[in-house]
């Protein structure tokens, strides 16, 4: 497989392209995919409104970096971007891969070498094999490892598609016109052992993709005579007169996912920004996994299960920052457990990606309904609890409708009852154009509870990495535990004890509502 083909593969079919020059070479392999743009200016920015102050819980320091425009502006100015501009208007296709490194493909081909032996060539086709040595009974001779009449039709495919091939390489003919070789001749040289090296392509010995594709050996020249013709490229075969796969070749055995035939989403389109996708180069070094599950995020609605530390909180800002311009109205929402986990979020979001402070409010139920539904109005992106939001969609503070982007953090909570379905079950009611990220570092402990968790929020794709996944092993750091271990003094079974007792009725009367099974408090 040409080096460029894996490339392409590796970022999802090749869908991102430079549209110009100004290659930036500082990440290894991504020279020609990628480039650094300027930061957006005040103008592109100028629809945001202006900063309220209903942002309170927000870090202070955060506050007073990004409260004023002329802030505002020096913030963005810190901020790094490069865009990538899909190829393709469909850039990717239903097909779940979660090891990046490997080539897309439909799980149900066959990988692995698989070798069929050819059938028999149509009378027309079939050479003649006067040039065999046969022993006086008319026997092929014991020198040949097999007698089967299709195994030499089929060598001798091969060999003429090597003539084919030296033919066109020298120019003299388009393999398609050449004067035949007579085939007795062909098979002479064979039994010789005369075969050149130029005669081979120069990728003959170059490790082939998994399957080979099994031609019979007419079809193999007629293959060879209309696919080179067309594209000017030479074919791989092997011995059998088999052609190896090429992308080309694939097309009629592996067509894809069937198009999807939905109707165009309700969300007004920011057309200038949709041919681009932006992704934040502040943080310092691109790291593979995090393009690679941002460009996943950005079009499917994605389980993203990484260990703690690893970035989720970037890869959800930058698939937040890229919906939040594809759109012109539309809102974004990210749900977290907890108050101070949203409020961590918060943060951590808008010093990653450039979203206007502007367009960005934290809401928890603490908030009169009155200053939430002025929010809902004016604002973009929404930092809360699943239970606030639902509140907010069944009181009808909130439109369902204008979602377009909601973000999951810690998802592995939503199963049961919990909220986080509940969010998706009531935004699915009214709206059918939303995209879903879901971020956890421990997705559950069996496929029965992921599955549960994939239903609930309605996950089309997964992007699974552990610890000893290759692409994110230079990224995890060595962990040194040391376990020791430690008995209570009297004084703290003191305590224990007199917590105990304190607790007791409680646990007496959670029992008798069968609401705890043990006799003893925690
Ligand atoms: N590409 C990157 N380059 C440098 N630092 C990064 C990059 N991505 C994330 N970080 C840093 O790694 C740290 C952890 O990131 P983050 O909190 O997003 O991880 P997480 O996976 O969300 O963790 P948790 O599971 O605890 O929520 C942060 O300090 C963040 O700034």
């Amino acid at each position: 497989m040409a080096a460029s083909d894996s490339e392409s593969d590796y970022f999802d079919g090749g869908d991102f392209v430079v549209p110009d020059g100004d290659e930036d070479g500082q990440h290894e392999g991504r020279s020609s995919k990628r480039r650094r743009i300027r930061p957006p200016t005040r103008q592109e920015d100028s629809d945001e409104g202006q900063s309220t102050d209903a942002f309170s819980d927000m870090d202070a320091d955060l506050i007073n970096d990004i409260d004023t425009p002329v802030r505002y502006e020096k913030q963005q100015a810190r901020h790094n971007y490069r865009s990538f501009i899909p190829k393709r208007t469909n850039p990717s296709e239903n097909i779940f891969v979660t090891q990046l490194t490997q080539p897309q493909s439909s799980p149900e081909r066959i990988r692995g070498p698989k070798w069929q032996k050819p059938k028999p060539a149509p009378p027309s086709h079939v050479p003649q094999v006067t040039s065999l040595p046969e022993d006086k009974d008319g026997d092929i001779s014991d020198d040949f490892p097999d007698d089967d009449e299709e195994l030499r039709a089929a060598m001798a495919a091969s060999l003429e598609s090597f003539e084919e091939d030296k033919a066109l390489r020298n120019g003299t003919s388009n393999g398609h016109n050449r004067p035949r070789q007579p085939t007795s001749t062909v098979q002479s040289a064979a039994i010789d052992g005369v075969f050149d090296l130029d005669d081979f392509p120069d990728d003959v010995f170059d490790s082939s993709p998994p399957a080979p594709r099994i031609t019979q050996p007419n079809q193999a020249a007629s293959f060879s005579s209309n696919h080179e013709r067309a594209t000017g490229r030479l074919r791989q075969t092997n011995l059998f007169g088999m052609v190896t796969r090429n992308p080309e070749s694939l097309q009629d055995q592996d067509p894809g996912p069937p198009e999807k035939d939905e109707p165009p989403t309700h969300h007004k389109l920011n057309l200038d920004e949709l041919d681009k996708w932006w992704y934040p180069t502040n943080l310092g070094t691109i790291r593979d996994y995090q393009f690679n599950i941002t460009q996943k995020g950005l079009f499917h609605n994605l389980l993203v299960a990484l260990p703690t530390g690893l970035g989720k909180t970037f890869i959800a800002a930058t698939v937040m920052l890229n919906w939040f311009r594809w759109t012109k109205d539309a809102q974004i929402v990210f749900v977290a457990p907890t108050k101070p986990l949203v409020s961590q979020q918060v943060s951590a979001c808008l010093n990653i990606a450039g979203i206007p402070r502007s367009q960005v409010t934290m809401l928890t139920g603490g908030a009169p309904p009155g200053v939430r539904a002025e929010e809902w109005k004016s604002k973009r992106v929404f930092f809360m609890t699943p239970q606030t939001m639902v509140n907010d969609i069944k009181t009808g503070i909130a439109d369902p409708k204008r979602i377009v982007l909601l973000v999951v953090d810690e998802a592995h909570r939503a199963t049961g009852a919990y909220s986080y379905v509940e969010v998706v079950k009531q935004l699915g009611r009214f709206n059918n154009s939303f995209r879903v990220l879901a971020l956890t570092a421990t997705p559950g402990s069996t496929v029965e509870t992921v599955q549960e968790v994939i239903d609930g929020l309605n996950i089309s794709r997964v992007e699974i990495r552990t610890e000893e996944s290759l692409d994110i092993r230079d990224y995890v750091h060595a962990r040194n535990i040391e376990l020791e271990t430690f008995e209570n003094s009297d004084e703290m079974e003191f305590c224990l004890d007199l917590l105990s007792r304190t607790l007791q009725p409680m646990v007496d009367q959670l029992k008798t509502l069968n609401a705890y099974w043990q006799r003893d408090p925690p």
